[in-house]
Protein backbone atom coordinates (compact mmCIF):
# COMPACT_ATOMS: atom_id res chain seq x y z
CA UNK A 1 0.00 0.00 0.00
CA UNK A 2 0.91 3.17 -0.79
CA UNK A 3 1.03 5.73 2.23
CA UNK A 4 1.00 9.78 0.65
CA UNK A 5 0.68 13.02 2.79
CA UNK A 6 0.06 16.08 1.14
CA UNK A 7 1.81 18.98 3.36
CA UNK A 8 0.60 23.02 2.96
CA UNK A 9 -0.25 26.17 4.80
CA UNK A 10 -3.57 25.94 3.93
CA UNK A 11 -4.54 29.69 5.44
CA UNK A 12 -7.26 28.57 4.27
CA UNK A 13 -7.49 24.76 3.23
CA UNK A 14 -9.66 25.41 -0.84
CA UNK A 15 -11.47 23.55 -3.35
CA UNK A 16 -8.11 23.49 -5.40
CA UNK A 17 -6.37 21.13 -2.91
CA UNK A 18 -9.20 18.68 -2.30
CA UNK A 19 -10.61 18.59 -5.83
CA UNK A 20 -7.07 17.58 -7.57
CA UNK A 21 -6.02 14.78 -4.51
CA UNK A 22 -9.84 13.51 -4.93
CA UNK A 23 -8.71 13.11 -9.01
CA UNK A 24 -5.30 11.71 -8.07
CA UNK A 25 -6.55 9.45 -5.67
CA UNK A 26 -8.71 7.36 -8.81
CA UNK A 27 -5.72 8.16 -10.85
CA UNK A 28 -3.61 5.91 -8.87
CA UNK A 29 -5.51 3.68 -6.68
CA UNK A 30 -5.14 5.37 -2.98
CA UNK A 31 -6.34 4.35 -0.51
CA UNK A 32 -6.02 7.38 1.99
CA UNK A 33 -4.07 10.53 1.99
CA UNK A 34 -3.14 11.87 5.01
CA UNK A 35 -2.68 15.95 4.75
CA UNK A 36 -0.34 18.00 6.71
CA UNK A 37 -0.72 21.34 8.50
CA UNK A 38 2.78 23.01 8.55
CA UNK A 39 3.37 25.72 11.32
CA UNK A 40 6.30 27.90 9.78
CA UNK A 41 5.82 27.74 6.18
CA UNK A 42 9.50 28.09 5.04
CA UNK A 43 10.37 30.32 2.18
CA UNK A 44 7.09 32.33 2.42
CA UNK A 45 5.14 35.35 3.92
CA UNK A 46 4.30 33.98 7.15
CA UNK A 47 0.21 32.75 7.29
CA UNK A 48 -2.90 34.88 8.63
CA UNK A 49 -4.53 32.11 10.25
CA UNK A 50 -2.93 30.93 13.37
CA UNK A 51 -1.93 27.43 13.24
CA UNK A 52 -5.19 25.95 15.65
CA UNK A 53 -7.37 27.58 13.09
CA UNK A 54 -5.83 26.28 10.06
CA UNK A 55 -5.80 22.52 11.81
CA UNK A 56 -9.61 23.92 12.63
CA UNK A 57 -10.40 24.01 8.89
CA UNK A 58 -8.82 21.42 7.49
CA UNK A 59 -10.81 19.41 9.82
CA UNK A 60 -13.91 20.71 8.96
CA UNK A 61 -12.43 20.19 5.26
CA UNK A 62 -11.88 16.64 5.43
CA UNK A 63 -14.75 15.80 7.99
CA UNK A 64 -17.21 12.81 7.68
CA UNK A 65 -14.49 11.83 3.94
CA UNK A 66 -12.65 8.52 4.79
CA UNK A 67 -10.87 9.61 1.83
CA UNK A 68 -9.13 11.89 4.33
CA UNK A 69 -6.98 12.47 7.33
CA UNK A 70 -5.12 14.81 9.29
CA UNK A 71 -1.15 14.57 10.59
CA UNK A 72 -0.96 17.50 13.10
CA UNK A 73 2.79 16.68 14.26
CA UNK A 74 4.38 19.97 12.37
CA UNK A 75 2.14 21.97 14.84
CA UNK A 76 4.24 20.70 17.64
CA UNK A 77 7.62 21.81 16.66
CA UNK A 78 8.19 25.84 16.26
CA UNK A 79 11.14 25.34 14.19
CA UNK A 80 10.46 25.88 10.47
CA UNK A 81 8.52 23.01 8.82
CA UNK A 82 11.26 21.34 6.81
CA UNK A 83 9.77 18.45 4.46
CA UNK A 84 12.76 16.28 4.69
CA UNK A 85 12.79 16.55 8.48
CA UNK A 86 8.86 15.43 8.82
CA UNK A 87 9.24 12.83 6.12
CA UNK A 88 12.65 11.29 7.81
CA UNK A 89 10.50 10.94 11.15
CA UNK A 90 7.48 9.37 8.91
CA UNK A 91 9.89 6.94 6.90
CA UNK A 92 11.52 5.72 10.45
CA UNK A 93 8.28 4.93 11.81
CA UNK A 94 6.58 3.07 9.02
CA UNK A 95 9.87 1.03 8.07
CA UNK A 96 12.46 1.26 5.26
CA UNK A 97 9.73 -0.84 2.39
CA UNK A 98 6.62 1.02 2.77
CA UNK A 99 5.75 3.16 -0.26
CA UNK A 100 5.66 6.71 1.15
CA UNK A 101 4.86 9.77 -1.22
CA UNK A 102 4.56 13.48 -0.42
CA UNK A 103 2.35 15.17 -2.92
CA UNK A 104 3.20 18.69 -4.49
CA UNK A 105 1.30 21.06 -6.85
CA UNK A 106 3.41 22.19 -10.08
CA UNK A 107 4.20 25.99 -8.47
CA UNK A 108 6.39 23.61 -5.53
CA UNK A 109 7.44 21.08 -7.97
CA UNK A 110 9.06 24.53 -9.53
CA UNK A 111 11.04 25.81 -6.30
CA UNK A 112 12.00 22.35 -4.99
CA UNK A 113 15.42 23.11 -5.51
CA UNK A 114 15.20 26.18 -2.38
CA UNK A 115 13.68 23.19 -0.05
CA UNK A 116 15.69 22.39 2.65
CA UNK A 117 18.01 19.21 1.55
CA UNK A 118 15.70 18.87 -1.30
CA UNK A 119 17.66 16.30 -2.98
CA UNK A 120 17.16 13.71 0.31
CA UNK A 121 13.88 13.62 -0.54
CA UNK A 122 13.47 11.30 -3.30
CA UNK A 123 15.62 8.87 -0.82
CA UNK A 124 12.56 8.93 1.91
CA UNK A 125 9.52 9.11 -0.43
CA UNK A 126 8.28 9.40 -4.10
CA UNK A 127 6.97 13.07 -5.61
CA UNK A 128 3.46 13.19 -6.88
CA UNK A 129 3.03 16.50 -8.66
CA UNK A 130 -0.62 18.10 -9.28
CA UNK A 131 -0.99 20.08 -12.21
CA UNK A 132 -1.81 23.64 -11.66
CA UNK A 133 -2.64 26.51 -14.30
CA UNK A 134 -0.14 29.36 -14.51
CA UNK A 135 3.13 27.31 -13.85
CA UNK A 136 5.65 26.71 -15.69
CA UNK A 137 5.18 22.75 -17.18
CA UNK A 138 9.06 22.83 -17.77
CA UNK A 139 11.34 22.82 -15.16
CA UNK A 140 13.49 26.20 -15.16
CA UNK A 141 17.01 24.97 -15.40
CA UNK A 142 19.02 23.35 -17.14
CA UNK A 143 19.73 20.98 -14.08
CA UNK A 144 16.24 20.20 -12.70
CA UNK A 145 14.97 19.18 -16.45
CA UNK A 146 17.77 16.64 -16.05
CA UNK A 147 16.93 16.03 -12.09
CA UNK A 148 13.56 15.32 -13.63
CA UNK A 149 13.95 13.19 -16.30
CA UNK A 150 16.43 10.62 -14.34
CA UNK A 151 13.27 10.36 -11.75
CA UNK A 152 10.51 10.55 -13.82
CA UNK A 153 7.94 7.52 -14.63
CA UNK A 154 4.51 7.44 -15.72
CA UNK A 155 4.07 3.79 -14.44
CA UNK A 156 1.94 4.38 -11.36
CA UNK A 157 2.59 0.40 -10.26
CA UNK A 158 6.02 1.38 -10.01
CA UNK A 159 5.03 3.97 -6.80
CA UNK A 160 3.67 1.02 -5.10
CA UNK A 161 6.86 -1.56 -5.82
CA UNK A 162 9.36 1.09 -4.46
CA UNK A 163 9.42 2.36 -1.43
CA UNK A 164 10.82 5.85 -2.85
CA UNK A 165 12.65 7.53 -5.07
CA UNK A 166 10.53 8.49 -8.16
CA UNK A 167 8.46 11.45 -9.72
CA UNK A 168 4.86 11.15 -10.72
CA UNK A 169 3.25 14.17 -13.11
CA UNK A 170 -0.47 13.66 -12.35
CA UNK A 171 -2.73 14.16 -14.63
CA UNK A 172 -5.27 15.66 -12.45
CA UNK A 173 -7.81 19.14 -13.12
CA UNK A 174 -6.76 22.44 -13.46
CA UNK A 175 -8.28 24.72 -10.88
CA UNK A 176 -7.59 28.13 -10.62
CA UNK A 177 -7.64 28.56 -6.87
CA UNK A 178 -5.42 30.11 -4.59
CA UNK A 179 -5.35 30.68 -0.66
CA UNK A 180 -3.93 34.36 -1.75
CA UNK A 181 -7.04 34.69 -3.61
CA UNK A 182 -9.28 33.76 -1.44
CA UNK A 183 -7.64 35.94 1.36
CA UNK A 184 -7.56 39.12 -1.15
CA UNK A 185 -11.54 38.41 -2.06
CA UNK A 186 -12.27 38.46 1.15
CA UNK A 187 -10.21 41.57 2.36
CA UNK A 188 -11.89 42.97 -0.54
CA UNK A 189 -15.62 41.79 0.74
CA UNK A 190 -16.02 39.49 -2.65
CA UNK A 191 -17.86 35.93 -2.14
CA UNK A 192 -15.62 32.91 -2.01
CA UNK A 193 -18.65 30.60 -2.91
CA UNK A 194 -17.31 27.13 -4.63
CA UNK A 195 -14.10 27.78 -4.26
CA UNK A 196 -13.60 26.30 -0.49
CA UNK A 197 -16.14 24.02 1.71
CA UNK A 198 -18.86 25.64 3.10
CA UNK A 199 -18.04 24.29 6.61
CA UNK A 200 -15.00 26.04 6.13
CA UNK A 201 -16.26 29.25 4.96
CA UNK A 202 -18.74 29.19 7.80
CA UNK A 203 -15.48 28.89 10.16
CA UNK A 204 -13.73 31.80 8.67
CA UNK A 205 -16.93 34.01 8.39
CA UNK A 206 -17.58 33.38 12.59
CA UNK A 207 -13.95 33.56 13.37
CA UNK A 208 -13.41 36.66 11.40
CA UNK A 209 -10.63 35.30 9.34
CA UNK A 210 -9.19 37.60 6.81
CA UNK A 211 -10.19 40.70 6.84
N1 LIG B 1 -5.19 25.02 -7.26
C1 LIG B 1 -4.22 24.15 -7.00
N2 LIG B 1 -3.93 23.15 -7.87
C2 LIG B 1 -2.92 22.28 -7.60
N3 LIG B 1 -2.13 22.31 -6.50
C3 LIG B 1 -2.37 23.27 -5.60
C4 LIG B 1 -3.43 24.24 -5.79
N4 LIG B 1 -3.43 25.08 -4.73
C5 LIG B 1 -2.42 24.68 -3.93
N5 LIG B 1 -1.78 23.59 -4.43
C6 LIG B 1 -0.65 22.87 -3.84
O1 LIG B 1 -1.00 22.52 -2.53
C7 LIG B 1 0.12 22.62 -1.65
C8 LIG B 1 -0.24 23.50 -0.47
O2 LIG B 1 -0.55 24.77 -1.00
P1 LIG B 1 -0.85 26.06 -0.11
O3 LIG B 1 -1.49 25.67 1.17
O4 LIG B 1 0.35 26.92 -0.06
O5 LIG B 1 -2.00 26.75 -1.04
P2 LIG B 1 -1.89 27.96 -2.03
O6 LIG B 1 -3.25 28.15 -2.61
O7 LIG B 1 -0.75 27.76 -2.98
O8 LIG B 1 -1.55 29.13 -0.99
P3 LIG B 1 -1.03 30.61 -1.17
O9 LIG B 1 -1.83 31.26 -2.26
O10 LIG B 1 -1.26 31.20 0.20
O11 LIG B 1 0.44 30.49 -1.52
C9 LIG B 1 1.28 23.19 -2.48
O12 LIG B 1 2.14 22.13 -2.83
C10 LIG B 1 0.58 23.77 -3.70
O13 LIG B 1 1.40 23.66 -4.84
O1 LIG C 1 11.28 21.77 3.33
C1 LIG C 1 11.30 22.88 2.77
O2 LIG C 1 12.33 23.57 2.66
C2 LIG C 1 10.00 23.40 2.21
C3 LIG C 1 9.97 24.59 1.47
C4 LIG C 1 8.74 25.04 0.98
C5 LIG C 1 7.59 24.29 1.23
N1 LIG C 1 7.69 23.15 1.95
C6 LIG C 1 6.47 22.36 2.24
O3 LIG C 1 5.73 22.15 1.06
C7 LIG C 1 4.34 22.15 1.35
C8 LIG C 1 3.66 23.21 0.48
O4 LIG C 1 4.17 24.47 0.85
P1 LIG C 1 3.33 25.81 0.71
O5 LIG C 1 4.28 26.88 1.17
O6 LIG C 1 2.96 25.90 -0.75
O7 LIG C 1 2.12 25.67 1.60
C9 LIG C 1 4.22 22.42 2.85
O8 LIG C 1 4.10 21.18 3.52
C10 LIG C 1 5.53 23.09 3.19
O9 LIG C 1 5.91 22.92 4.56
C11 LIG C 1 8.85 22.69 2.43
Amino acid sequence: MLHAFFGGTFDPIHNGHLRPVEALVDEIGLNRVILLPNHVPPHRPQPEASPQQRLKMVELAIAGNSLFAVDDRELHRTTPSYTIETLETIRKERGKTLPLAFIIGQDSLLTLHLWHRWQALLDVCHLLVLARPGYNQQMNTPEMRQWLVQHRVTDTNLLRQQPQGYVYMAETPLLEISATDIRQRRHQGISCDDLLPRSVQRYIELQGLYR
